[in-house]
């Protein structure tokens, strides 16, 4: 895995070119759809917005699974309460499973500990990227959700330089530090002429039991404003959770259900077919 740089890739005992192409993908492999799941700023829910589109993505129907592009700070597996090791087999390596059915890949499927770091360079994390791509036996798949690791990095660019991405979903918090942050994203995505479904705000209110109105910690409607300034879709605001981050937190957010997600999914798929 270590043996490639930049756009290089790990494959049939070789590296690949440098220039980074468009990767035809395993044989085995019908992925139908690709959506990014992106920020520019870490911690504001990306990989938690990944998992609830896949599960209500999963619950209209489609076969569904998600590469956790996050290698040195994956949490995909741990949310849906999955461990490794993943099995390999002579035509790949075959992704775990959620209990609703995601098939999920993710480097802490292939750590001896789940707490052992990944201390590589960029490069390198971007060359894992290409493997999860090509040597996961994904099978049929109606949507494969990337979960990028924060900001505009290598693995961003591998993504979408290599991998035939269908749309981008921008994930934001309310607060206008991370709007700033998330243009970055949204250019960068436009630069690589990628399509940006739209923009969903985590973390938008909170509703405590007994309260009737939801409280708009850092204020209401700003994320909307900047989202529409910039000509994208606002996809709405999912607020501060209690529930799904102790699910979460027990490894079981598949059995959290909201209907702002139901939403999204119905999008996707309506946009995306
Ligand atoms: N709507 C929410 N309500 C409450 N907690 C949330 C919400 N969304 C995310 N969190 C919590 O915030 C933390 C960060 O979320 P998450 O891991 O999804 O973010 P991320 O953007 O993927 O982070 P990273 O930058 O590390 O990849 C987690 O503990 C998660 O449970």
């Amino acid at each position: 895995m270590e043996k490639c740089q930049g756009c290089n890739y790990y494959q049939n005992g070789k590296c690949g070119t440098s220039t980074c192409i468009v990767e035809e993908g395993n044989p085995l492999n019908k992925i139908k759809h690709v959506i990014g799941i992106m920020s520019g700023k870490g911690g504001v829910g990306k990989s938690t917005v990944t998992a609830l589109l896949a599960n209500a993505l999963k619950k209209n129907g489609n076969q569904v699974g998600i590469l956790d592009g996050d290698i040195t700070g994956p949490s995909i597996a741990k949310i849906f309460g999955i461990k490794g090791p993943v099995l390999n087999s002579e035509n790949g390596v075959i992704p775990a499973e959620t209990e609703n059915k995601v098939k999920i890949m993710s480097m802490n499927l292939l750590l001896p500990k789940e707490s052992d770091p990944v201390i590589w360079r960029g490069p390198v994390v971007a060359g894992v990227i290409n493997q999860f791509w090509n040597d996961v036996i994904w099978g049929e798949l109606d949507y494969l959700l990337i979960d990028l690791p924060p900001g505009t990095g290598d693995v961003a660019l591998t993504v979408m330089q290599s991998i035939p991405v269908d749309g981008i979903i921008m994930v934001t918090s309310p607060q206008s530090l991370v709007h700033m942050i998330v243009k970055k994203g949204i250019k960068m995505t436009q630069k690589m002429d990628k399509k940006i479904l739209g923009v969903i705000e985590n973390m938008s209110y909170v509703q405590p039991p007994g309260y009737p109105e939801p409280y708009y910690l850092f204020g209401k409607g700003k994320t909307e404003e900047v989202v529409k300034q910039l000509g994208l879709e606002f996809l709405g605001g999912f607020p501060i959770e209690k529930e799904m981050v102790e699910l979460a937190d027990q490894g079981a957010i598949h059995k959290y259900d909201n209907q702002l997600f139901k939403q999204l999914a119905d999008k996707v798929e309506t946009t995306i077919k």
